[in-house]
C-alpha cells in the first residue's frame, strides 16, 4: 500500500515553519508508480537515477525529492537565482581519479635542502571517487587516515608548498582547477562571524554581496527570509550571534545552522563540509546532518568528513568514502558497506554502531601497527577487485568522455570575482564595520572608561585652574604634553592590536568567497573607525586642558586638540601595520612595545635633539612622538613670557615678582622650532600615510597568499 505523508527535515518540535520534504512509501520501498519526472531533477538525467532512487534505501527512509523546475547544466552562474529556493543553476557531478598526494621533506633551512636520505610521504594513494547532485557523501576514517588532505586536494585549498598532488579532478567531467572555489562553497570547522550582527543581518549582508549582481534587493531580502525558514533559524534571527567566551548569542547548533545558511544564500551546487558536527552533541549532531540532507535534497551535491557520527546519522548518508592509510578501503552506496566488510570477515557486532566499527577496524593501533597494516591493506586491495570499485571508475570514465558531449559546465560560465558592484561592497562593508564598532559593549565600555577616568584621574594628578606660570609647573606641563602623547598612543596602538588579528581570519574567508575586495575592506574599516580615533582623543584631551591650566586660549585648544587627534591616528596606523605583519594578536602585542619605546626615545623628551648620534638620525624621522611633542610644544610656551620663580606661587603674580625663564627659552632647551610647524606637520601625514599603505600591502599579500 502507497502512503505519502509530510516529514519534517529539521526536528523542531512544534515548528510551525518547519521544512517538509515528501516521503512516500511502500512498505519501506520506494513506490514503483510514483511519478519520477517529477519528483527530482535527478530522475531527469537518467545519469543520475541511480543516486536519487537507490542511494541509501532499505537501510534508511526512503525520501523522494522535492519536484525539481530548474535546469539541468545550464545557466552561467551558480548563484543565478529563480522563484524557487530549490533552484540549482548548474547540478554538478564531481569525480576524481589516481589521486596520489606526496609530502616532500623539509628544507632545514639556510639553503641547506631537507636532510639526508629523507623520502617523500606518500599522503594519499590512488584515491578514485564520484559523487552526483542529489548526493551526501561522508568521508570517514581514522585520525591520519588523509580526510582533510582529500579535501583540501578537491576543493584546490589550503595546500600547503611541501605537497606534490598528481590525478584528476573534474566537476561534469571538465578539469575546472581552481574554478572549482567559484562554483562551490567550503563550510569550514570553525565558524567565523562578526559577534555583534544579528542571524538576520548577517545574512542580509551576505545576499547583499553574494548574490547575483542581476538580483533586485527585494528579492535577495525575500531570499534571506525563505533560508532562515529553510535551516529552522527562525527563533534566533533577531539574536545577536555573539562571539564564543566574550559575549553569549546563539548556540553551537545554531552557529553550524548559520554557516550553511551562509553559503546557501548563493545556491551553490556544490558543498564541501569539514566536520561539521564537531563539537556539537548527538541531537545536535542529527539536526546538522538532517540540514544537509535538506539541502541534498534541492540537488545539491555535498562531500563532507565527519568523526564519530552516531548511526541514526550514518543512515542519513547516501554514499560513504572509507579512508586509511591514505587508501580507499571503501567507496559505494553507506549502507552496502556493512555487506563489503562482512564478507571480508569483518562482522559488524549486533548493535554495534558501523561508523564506530568501520573507523576501529580500519585504524593503525599503536601497539600492532604491522598486524593492522597488513588488515588495512588486505581490506583496500579487495575493495579494488569488488564490482561496486570497478562500477565507479567505468562511471568516473564514462562522465569524463561525456563532457565533449554537451554533458558538462555551461561555456559560459562566468568566473568573475565579485557578486557586488565595488560601492555596494563599500556601503555594506562600511555598514558592518560601523555597526560592529558601535555594538561592541566591551571595547566601547572599555574606550569610555579610558577617555573619561583616566583623563580626570590625568587632570586631578596635574590640575591647575590657572595659566600663570612658575617654574614647578614647567616640569608638570611638560610631562603632561609628553604624557598626553604616550596615552593617546597606547589607547589607540593597543585598540587596534587587540582586535583586528582577530577580524583577520573573517576577512580572509570572506575575501576568499569573493563577498569583497580588500580595497574595500581597508578603505571601510579606516572610515568607520574615523570618528572613535577622533571622538575620543577629542574628549580625552578636552578634559585634561580645562583641568591642568595649558596655555588658555581657544587657538590653542583646538590646535592641541588636533595635534593630539593626529597622533592618535597615526599610532592607529602604526597599529595595523604591526597587526597585518604579524596577524596574531599574542605576536603584535609583544612586537609592539619593543618597537614603540625606541620611538618614544626620540620623541624629544627623554633625549635631547641636539645629542641624537647622527648614524640614528632616521630613527626620529619615524617617530611620530618628536613631530607631535614640537608642536604641542611650540603651541603651549610660544607665547608664555614669564615663568616666574618657583616661590611665586599667588594668581595673578605680584607686581614686579622675579621671573626666571620664557616660554621660548624653554623650547630652546629642548630644540624646538616653531619654524619647523609645517615640516613636523608633513613628516606626520607622511607617517600616517606610509604606516597605512604599508598595511594595506601587507594586507594584500596576506589576502593573495590566503587564496593560493
Ligand atoms: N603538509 C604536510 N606535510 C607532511 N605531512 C602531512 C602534511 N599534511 C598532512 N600530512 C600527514 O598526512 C596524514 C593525513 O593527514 P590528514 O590531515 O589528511 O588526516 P585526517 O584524516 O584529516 O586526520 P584528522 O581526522 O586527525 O584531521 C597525516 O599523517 C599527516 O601528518
Amino acid at each position: 500500500m502507497m502512503t505519502e505523508e509530510k516529514t519534517p527535515l529539521l526536528t523542531q518540535p512544534d515548528d510551525p515553519e518547519a521544512v517538509y520534504v515528501n516521503v512516500t512509501t511502500t512498505g519501506g520501498q520506494p513506490d514503483p508508480n510514483h511519478d519520477h519526472s517529477t519528483t527530482s531533477h535527478i530522475v531527469k538525467d537518467t545519469r543520475f537515477a541511480q543516486s536519487s532512487g537507490s542511494s541509501g534505501s532499505g537501510v534508511r527512509q526512503n525520501l523522494l525529492y522535492e519536484p525539481y523546475d530548474g535546469p539541468l547544466m545550464t545557466g552561467n552562474r551558480y548563484h543565478r537565482q529563480s522563484s524557487s529556493a530549490a533552484d540549482i543553476a548548474q547540478p554538478l557531478s564531481l569525480s576524481w581519479k589516481d589521486v596520489n598526494v606526496y609530502a616532500m621533506p623539509k628544507d632545514r633551512g639556510c639553503c641547506r635542502g631537507p636532510p639526508k636520505g629523507a623520502e617523500p610521504r606518500h599522503l594519499l594513494r590512488n584515491v578514485s571517487g564520484i559523487v552526483k547532485p542529489g548526493t551526501l557523501l561522508a568521508i570517514l576514517g581514522a585520525s591520519g587516515a588523509g580526510k582533510s588532505t582529500l579535501m583540501n586536494v578537491l576543493t584546490c585549498r589550503n595546500q600547503t608548498k611541501n605537497l606534490v598532488v598528481q590525478g584528476d579532478v573534474r566537476l561534469n567531467g571538465v578539469e575546472v582547477g581552481k574554478s572549482i572555489r567559484n562554483m562551490s562553497a567550503y563550510l569550514q570547522q570553525d565558524d567565523l562571524f562578526i559577534g555583534t550582527l544579528t542571524v538576520r543581518e548577517h545574512l542580509i549582508f551576505r545576499a547583499l554581496l553574494r548574490m547575483d549582481k542581476r538580483i533586485g534587493k527585494k528579492e535577495r531580502l525575500q531570499k534571506v527570509e525563505e533560508v532562515i525558514r529553510e535551516l529552522g533559524l527562525s527563533k534566533c534571527a533577531d539574536t545577536v550571534i555573539g562571539t564564543p567566551g566574550r559575549v553569549k548569542g546563539i548556540s553551537g547548533g545554531e552557529r553550524k545552522r548559520l554557516a550553511f545558511a551562509s553559503e546557501v544564500l548563493s545556491n551553490p551546487p556544490l558543498i564541501f563540509c569539514d566536520e561539521p558536527t564537531s563539537g556539537l552533541d548527538s541531537y545536535m549532531a542529527k539536526n546538522i546532518v538532517q540540514t544537509l540532507k535538506l539541502l541534498v535534497s534541492k540537488g545539491r551535491t555535498i562531500i563532507t568528513t565527519l568523526h564519530q557520527p552516531s548511526s541514526e546519522v550514518f543512515e542519513m548518508f547516501d554514499q560513504l568514502l572509507l579512508l586509511t592509510e591514505g587508501r580507499v578501503a571503501y567507496f559505494g552506496p553507506a549502507n552496502e558497506a556493512l555487506e563489503f566488510f562482512s564478507n571480508e570477515n569483518f562482522q559488524c557486532p549486533p548493535n554495534y554502531n558501523p561508523a564506530d566499527y568501520f573507523i576501529m577496524t580500519l585504524a593503525i593501533l599503536p601497539d600492532s601497527v604491522e598486524n593492522c597494516k597488513r588488515r588495512v591493506e588486505s581490506i583496500c586491495n579487495s575493495f579494488e577487485k569488488t564490482s561496486t570499485c570497478k562500477g565507479m571508475m567505468d562511471e568516473i570514465g564514462e562522465i569524463s568522455s561525456s563532457s565533449s558531449n554537451g554533458y558538462n559546465l555551461s561555456s559560459d560560465f562566468d568566473s568573475s570575482r565579485y557578486g557586488a558592484s565595488w560601492f555596494a561592497q563599500f556601503i555594506n562593508v562600511l555598514w558592518r564595520s560601523w555597526v560592529t564598532n558601535v555594538r561592541d559593549p566591551i571595547v566601547f565600555k572599555a574606550k569610555i572608561f579610558q577617555t573619561i577616568v583616566i583623563s580626570v584621574l590625568f587632570g586631578l594628578i596635574y590640575l591647575k585652574t590657572n595659566d600663570e606660570y612658575n617654574q614647578n609647573d614647567v616640569q608638570n606641563i611638560n610631562g603632561l604634553l609628553f604624557l598626553l602623547l604616550i596615552q593617546m598612543t597606547m589607547q589607540n596602538l593597543f585598540a587596534v592590536i587587540n582586535l583586528f588579528p582577530l577580524e583577520l581570519p573573517i576577512f580572509l574567508r570572506e575575501y576568499g568567497s569573493g563577498l569583497y575586495g580588500v580595497d574595500v575592506y581597508f578603505l571601510s574599516k579606516n572610515i568607520a573607525e574615523l570618528p572613535a580615533f577622533t571622538i575620543f582623543p577629542f574628549v580625552f584631551c578636552t578634559i585634561l586642558y580645562w583641568m591642568t591650566g595649558l596655555y588658555q586660549a581657544v587657538d590653542n585648544y583646538l590646535i592641541l586638540c588636533a595635534v593630539i587627534v593626529f597622533s592618535a591616528n597615526i599610532a592607529g596606523s602604526f597599529g595595523y601595520m604591526v597587526s597585518t605583519a604579524f596577524a596574531s594578536v599574542n605576536v603584535a602585542l609583544a612586537v609592539a612595545p619593543a618597537v614603540i619605546t625606541p620611538l618614544l626615545l626620540f620623541g624629544g623628551f627623554f633625549l635631547n635633539n641636539n645629542t641624537i648620534p647622527d648614524w640614528l638620525l632616521w630613527v626620529k624621522y619615524l617617530s611620530w612622538f618628536q613631530f607631535s611633542n614640537e608642536l604641542i610644544s611650540v603651541n603651549q610656551w610660544k607665547n608664555v613670557d614669564h615663568i616666574y620663580c618657583t616661590n611665586v606661587t599667588e594668581y595673578p603674580a605680584p607686581e614686579g615678582s622675579p621671573v626666571c625663564e620664557t616660554g621660548a627659552a624653554i623650547l630652546e632647551g629642548f630644540n624646538f622650532k616653531e619654524d619647523n610647524q609645517f615640516l613636523d606637520l608633513m613628516v606626520m601625514a607622511a607617517l600616517f600615510v606610509g604606516f597605512r599603505l604599508l598595511s594595506f600591502i601587507l594586507l594584500v599579500i596576506r589576502a593573495k597568499r590566503s587564496k593560493a
